[in-house]
């Protein structure tokens, strides 16, 4: 704040000016007793003056209604507001001006506000984000599992083992395929209703999910047959992993038939393998059920089809 005494000659001469105005100013500057228009640069303060002069001089005292308007208001820069009150003394001549120069905190509240709106708008992508993630990951979830049993779907267990023979291939390893089917699983659902059909399913899917190692893949190939990737494991490997499968699921008063088939140099395909387990699978069931065949395709007398 200051005040602007005005002077017989309509000059406006600065009587007092308060510490915040100095600081905004040049505080070595001493200001009380200079004219109106040092307190601003060139040419504005000439602008002041000039303005301030007309105004005084085209309107009566009762038009400025004493202490209550401005008589001169203007942007000094993008965030300082002049405003010019008059001062009238008891004979209602206008004798000062009580000069403000604040903060134009419209600015301010408006940077605050966009503040608010940014941080508002991007807690909301984040929300919305971590939403579409979750809702992503349920699907893709949805679409690689199985609903009932939680293991692989087929579609994904395909598509996986594809990669992991190509990757066997690449350096060498082993790998063994094992297609795994319930004994006599229909005569379950029809005697003990498909409610206890598919808690054994869930039971054998949980069963093989505790017995294999975390790099094996599980998944249901379709009603009651699973399959499992085992890589890097070889035929004999793979035999003890699905003779302590079929012991755990016996003690459970479940039957299983298993085939197992090692990956070949010809198998280029997931698909010519699962035809080996398949074939072998369906040998344990002819054999008897409730066993594991594991023998080299070459030994048998029907040569799966080769699927390219
Ligand atoms: N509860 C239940 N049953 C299913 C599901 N999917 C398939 N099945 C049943 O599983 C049975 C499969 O029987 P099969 O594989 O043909 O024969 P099996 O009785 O197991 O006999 P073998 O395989 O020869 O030992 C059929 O009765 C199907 O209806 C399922 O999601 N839940």
């Amino acid at each position: 704040m200051f005040i602007v005494r005005i002077d017989d000659n309509k000059k406006f001469i600065i009587v007092a000016i308060n510490s915040s105005q100095k600081a905004r100013l040049d505080d070595d500057l001493e200001y009380v007793g200079k004219h109106l228009n040092q307190l601003f640069t060139k040419p504005l303060g000439e602008e002041i003056v000039v303005n301030c002069a007309r105004c005084l001089e085209e309107y009566s005292l009762s038009h400025y209604n004493a202490l209550e308007v401005n008589i001169y208001e203007r942007k000094l820069d993008e965030d300082c507001q002049l405003c010019l009150t008059p001062i009238a003394n008891f004979q209602g001549c206008l004798t000062h001006l009580l000069g403000i120069i604040h903060k134009d905190n419209v600015k301010e509240k408006a940077m605050s506000l966009n503040d608010y709106i940014e941080n508002e708008v991007e807690k909301r992508v984040i929300e919305r984000t971590a939403t579409l993630m979750a809702t992503n990951a349920q699907l893709s979830y949805l679409a690689n599992h199985d609903y009932l049993t939680g293991t692989y779907s087929r579609r994904y267990l395909l598509e996986f083992a594809n990669a992991e023979i190509k990757r066997v291939c690449r350096y060498g390893l082993s790998l063994c395929l094992m297609m795994l089917d319930l004994d006599n699983f229909k005569s379950i659902n029809d005697k003990q209703g498909h409610f206890v059909g598919d808690q054994a399913l869930k039971e054998v899917a949980k069963t093989i999910l505790e017995t294999v190692r975390e790099c094996d893949s599980v998944g249901r190939y379709g009603g009651d047959e699973f399959m499992v990737v085992l890589p890097e494991t070889d035929v004999s490997g793979a035999l003890l992993i699905a003779e302590r499968l079929r012991a755990a699921l016996n003690r459970v008063n479940i039957s299983i038939s298993i085939g197992i088939a090692e990956l070949e140099h010809e198998d280029i395909y997931i698909e010519a393998l699962i035809n080996k387990a398949d074939y072998l699978l369906l040998k344990a069931k002819q054999n008897g059920r409730n066993r594991i065949e594991s023998i080299a395709i070459d030994d048998v007398d029907r040569s799966p089809t080769k699927v390219w």
